[in-house]
């Protein structure tokens, strides 16, 4: 199905104020995010785009304002808890770890956030064989389903990817929670722009497969905030600039100022 004019709305915030002592990190801002849909946010540095994350996942609690994901509050939920309603995300900084393989580091994303933990998921003793070779089962056709590249190196320690496949790997990892939402930070962040294609059509994949989720994708390459979300909102010192499709938000002056500098803004005539 993907996204359509009647897809519900999955995760909604209403009036969201987050304060640091004086500093006001974001001030009233509003958002939907569609079943299917994928948002992209874009600003420029400390605009308060990954403090709109923290607070999606419960690393922050908002000064004011809520969040709902299918309705119900998130606001004072704990961040395990969130995971488990069906919100993941990636990080900006790669949180894999490098010792274990592809595989497992699967394997544990699945587990990180559940009482269950990571060494009981892969470590503990007596766990049923058949229950592992299940998990197993899973993160591989997971892995297949985000990138048969990554799947052919399931054995390999994670430390060893390229880059680009450790974003890949981070991606697998949090779709194994199987959420409603994900939310990626940054995901071409120090790459080429044909490694930023090639992750762009397995993000593209990875939603054919799986037509309900929503995405969030904090980015600052252009080439991909230019063709990957339905939408994009741009944020600037806290406050919601612009919110609609790419094409619409880039030719409004305020945003070219904010983001692009104002310079590109003289030179695109605004
Ligand atoms: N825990 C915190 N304590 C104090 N100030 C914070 C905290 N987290 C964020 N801020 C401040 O809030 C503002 C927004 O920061 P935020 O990291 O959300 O911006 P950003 O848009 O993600 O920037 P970047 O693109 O550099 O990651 C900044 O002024 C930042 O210094």
């Amino acid at each position: 199905m993907g996204l359509t004019a009647s897809s519900p709305v999955v995760l909604e915030g209403e009036n969201l104020t987050m304060r640091f002592g004086g500093l006001v990190a974001m001030a009233e801002v509003a958002f939907t995010l569609k079943r299917g849909e994928i948002l992209g946010i874009i600003g420029p540095n400390g605009a308060g785009k990954s403090t709109l994350l923290n607070i999606i996942t419960g690393i922050y609690i908002p000064s004011s304002g809520e969040v709902r994901l299918e309705g119900e509050r998130l606001n004072g939920v704990p961040a395990h808890k969130i995971v488990a309603r069906g919100i993941a995300r990636t990080f900006q900084s790669s949180r894999l770890f490098g010792d274990l393989s592809v595989l497992d580091n699967v394997i544990i994303g699945r587990h990180t956030h559940t009482k269950a933990g990571v060494f009981d998921a892969i470590f503990r003793r007596g766990r049923a064989k058949a229950e592992l070779d299940a998990a197993a089962a899973h993160a591989e056709t997971l892995l297949k389903s985000v990138s048969r590249g990554l799947h052919e190196q399931r054995h390999r320690p994670a430390g060893e990817l390229a880059q680009a496949d450790r974003r890949r790997l981070e991606i697998a990892r949090a779709l194994a929670t199987d959420p409603k939402v994900l939310l990626l930070d940054e995901p071409s962040s120090g790459m080429d722009d044909a490694d930023t294609d090639a992750l762009m059509d397995d993000i593209r994949a990875v939603c054919a497969q799986r037509p309900d989720l929503a995405l969030m994708i904090i980015e600052h390459d252009m080439r991909l905030v230019a063709s990957l979300p339905h939408r994009v909102m741009v944020l600037d010192y806290g406050q919601k600039l612009a919110d609609g499709p790419y094409e619409e938000i880039r030719k409004i002056p305020r945003v070219q100022e904010a983001y692009l500098g104002r310079k590109a803004a003289q030179h695109a005539g605004a």
